[in-house]
């Protein structure tokens, strides 16, 4: 039986809203959908792997046609599969992509890489029957655990947007069955920002926990600024104070930052993962890594980022990725991350979780569908199968 990859497929698609974090607004943002058309047949149907790149990076049609789905498609089949024969090897795919390519400089390209890897992820647990979550805990020799912990990501600046609309969205959010929400900081001054903090937590009293989000805005006294503030308060976390690659600014914050700090979203290699673990004063007792697969050269190098967290005495438990995407809903499951992003409002239908899957407490439980899942939530199967079935 052959397997054989026929075609990688990409479309740009729009995912703006007129929110904005302390450093971009999202009116112009996009996503890259993409398929990965295999000639499999499982059940009668023809094995497509889907995947596409969170929010944030915009779509990346250029890179993924001009290089790397070319060099998938162009590659001897037989150098792609696995030792059985029997499936593909993500592995020799993503190795395929990256031919050619020199180390350092993980921008745009990882983005385009990740997104097709998420692709080849999902045709690689369809074509072995079975949910992602399922086959990388057996790869990995751990027992899956498909009840994850999710937690509400908003609280953006909105045009026109009060004290009374955030504590709505908040509250919204604990109807949903949230009990960990995080709102955008740095995008008004300190003393709007505690007010803006204030409400929430007046909103959400005891029935949940407040994360705070900088977006990588501040320099090092405005870092430390708003740390002397916010230690004020019982906050979830502190997330992403300063420049993603500022690790001595980091390493500074944690002397005036007691409580927990959360970072990684915008770091997008192992190797930039090593440098945060090396100099970023991340305490591996009470701190949060969010590296994202999507953005980061796929679950391939996200399972490299693993072994150096292991190698620098991290659990994975202590990750929580970053965009809200089912394909860490299944990392999560498999490996055992602390939890996965939601945005129950935003970057909808590629964001959230399949059709009847409910947050209690929390936690959703990943429900037992092949491959990534995708297929369980209506409004994206719907995109994904116009791009290919
Ligand atoms: O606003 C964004 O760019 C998204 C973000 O930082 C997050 O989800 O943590
Ligand atoms: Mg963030």
């Amino acid at each position: 039986m052959s397997i054989r990859i026929v075609d990688v497929r990409e479309i740009t698609k729009p995912i703006s809203s007129p929110i904005r974090n302390a450093y971009i607004d999202f009116t112009k943002m996009t996503t890259s959908l993409v398929a990965v058309v295999t000639d499999v047949v499982r059940d009668g149907k023809r094995v497509v792997g889907y995947g596409f790149n969170s929010n944030g990076r915009y779509g990346q049609g250029g890179l993924i046609r001009e290089r790397f789905a070319a060099r998938i498609t162009e590659a001897d089949p037989k150098s792609l599969l696995d030792s059985t024969g029997d499936n593909l090897d993500p592995d020799k795919v993503w190795a395929a992509m990256m031919t050619n390519e020199k180390p350092g400089g993980h921008g745009e390209r990882s983005v385009a890489v990740g997104t097709i890897d998420m692709a080849v992820w999902d045709a690689v647990a369809k074509i072995a029957g079975k949910p992602l979550f399922r086959l990388l805990a057996e790869r990995h020799g751990v027992k899956a655990d498909p009840r994850v912990f999710v937690y509400a990501a908003g609280g953006y600046y909105y045009p026109g947007k009060d004290l009374s609309m955030l504590r709505a969205e908040m509250r919204g959010y604990l109807d949903r069955g949230y009990n960990v929400v995080k709102m955008k900081i740095g995008g008004a001054d300190i003393a709007e920002d505690r007010r803006r903090i204030e409400a929430v937590l007046k909103e959400i009293g005891n029935d949940a926990q407040l994360a705070v989000d900088a977006n990588g805005r501040f320099n090092l006294e405005t870092a430390i600024a708003y740390a002397k503030m916010l230690r004020d308060y019982p906050l979830f976390w502190y997330e992403e104070a300063g420049d993603p690659l500022d690790y001595a600014l980091q390493a500074a914050l944690a002397e005036f930052y007691p409580g927990p700090m959360a970072t990684g979203e915008n770091l997008f290699s192992h190797q930039d993962a090593r440098n945060l673990i090396r100099y970023g004063g991340m305490r591996p007792d009470r701190d949060w890594l969010q590296f994202d697969c999507a953005l980061s050269y796929g679950l391939c190098e996200y399972q490299r980022t693993l072994e150096v967290l292991k190698t620098h005495g991290w659990s994975p438990s202590r990750c929580i990725p970053h965009g809200g995407h089912q394909m860490s809903l299944n990392i999560a499951a498999g490996l055992g991350l602390g939890g996965n992003e939601s945005y129950p409002d935003l970057f909808q239908p590629y964001g959230g979780f399949p059709d009847g899957v409910r947050v209690e407490n929390g936690h959703i439980t990943v429900p037992e569908l092949a491959g990534i899942g995708f297929e369980g939530k209506s409004d994206l199967y719907k995109e994904m199968k116009a791009l290919a079935e």
